[in-house]
């Protein structure tokens, strides 16, 4: 069997409003065992389209290929209301600490305020649009993932009451990686360095390029196409912390391209995050872990990969 299971989520897909108990319950069955195996699940028939993901391709890539001057205005930092919001140059990042920074580029949408900076108006309307949408299928993953642990089906929705306000950290990312010369590149430096997400689940677009790996439980890189048409969803840490370590938060990286490829490769990331104020605590009692503050634990954690430039 494949790595990543490809789970078919017609059922619940966004639109539906009268799943059976049975379809439901199979559907729990499927995602549990993904998320407590692996870590990373495919979700086929979620009602997000191909050609919806390609629009915020096409236009973050615009973005990205424009010179360096006309992105600088949009940087992450400059946004008074949202410290994650805007672009990041490359090599600012790094993902795994001890690697130079990653060779990629990002616009982050954190923030959905209209009133804000935004490179134009179809930019933030494609990000606005695509992010209700991303939150909508995480809204009905949630849900499942909670009914498949036996537990209330509202226990992680609510703590995700406020997706799409600052109340929220919530970010849509859009990444860019340029082409690169290996022999160009700093000694360690790949696209994006090994690390395991933070907040609850996320949710990942790639385009066709190969590069992203997860580490299986035999400590293995195991790599991870894109299947057009489907949503990559995996588990990050504040929700292994949550379910005591039932759901894998697995690591993974983005390697370079192989020797004279000069191909670019593009992704978006849906990072969900709990409510700013909520407080993370292990949902079985038993204390595995002590109770975080949710924006507390993720601003330690972009401490950690801006630390350096
Ligand atoms: O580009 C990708 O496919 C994944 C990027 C990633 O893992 C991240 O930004 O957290
Ligand atoms: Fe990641």
């Amino acid at each position: 069997m494949a790595f990543i299971p490809v789970v078919d989520f017609e059922v619940y897909k966004l639109g539906t409003s009268d799943v059976t108990d049975k379809n439901l319950q199979e559907l729990c069955e499927e995602i549990r065992k993904a998320f407590t195996e692996v870590g990373f699940v495919y979700l086929k028939n979620t009602g997000i389209e191909q050609k919806e993901v390609d629009r915020v391709m096409d236009i973050s890539k615009k973005f990205f290929l424009l010179p360096e001057e006309k992105k600088r205005p949009y940087s992450r930092g400059s946004y008074a209301n949202n410290g994650n919001h805007g672009w990041v140059s490359s090599e600012t990042e790094s993902l795994n600490p001890q690697r130079p920074g990653d060779l990629k580029e990002a616009f982050n949408t954190a923030s959905l305020q209209p009133d804000i900076n935004w490179p134009s108006d179809g930019f933030r309307d494609t990000k606005v649009d695509f992010f209700m949408r991303c939150k909508e299928l995480s809204l009905r993953v949630l849900k499942v993932m909670a009914l498949s642990l036996g537990l209330d089906s509202e226990v992680f929705l609510k703590a995700h009451n406020y997706i799409g306000s600052d109340d929220n950290g919530t970010t849509l990312r859009s990444l860019y990686y340029a082409p690169v010369k290996a022999e160009c590149a700093k000694k360690d430096q790949i696209r994006c360095g090994e690390h395991s997400d933070y907040g609850s689940i996320t949710l990942v677009f790639q385009s066709q390029e190969a590069g992203l790996q997860v580490l299986n439980k035999n400590h293995e890189f195991i790599s991870v196409p894109s299947i057009p048409g489907t949503v990559l969803i995996n588990i990050a840490d504040l929700m292994q912390r949550w379910t005591s370590d039932v759901f894998v938060s697995a690591i993974h990286r983005v390697l370079l391209p192989p020797g004279n490829d000069s191909s670019t490769r593009q992704s978006l990331a849906f990072f969900v995050q709990p409510d700013n104020d909520a407080i993370v605590k292990c949902c079985d009692g038993s204390d595995k872990y002590p109770p975080v503050n949710s924006l507390d634990y993720l601003l330690s954690r972009f401490n950690l990969s801006y630390g350096k430039k």
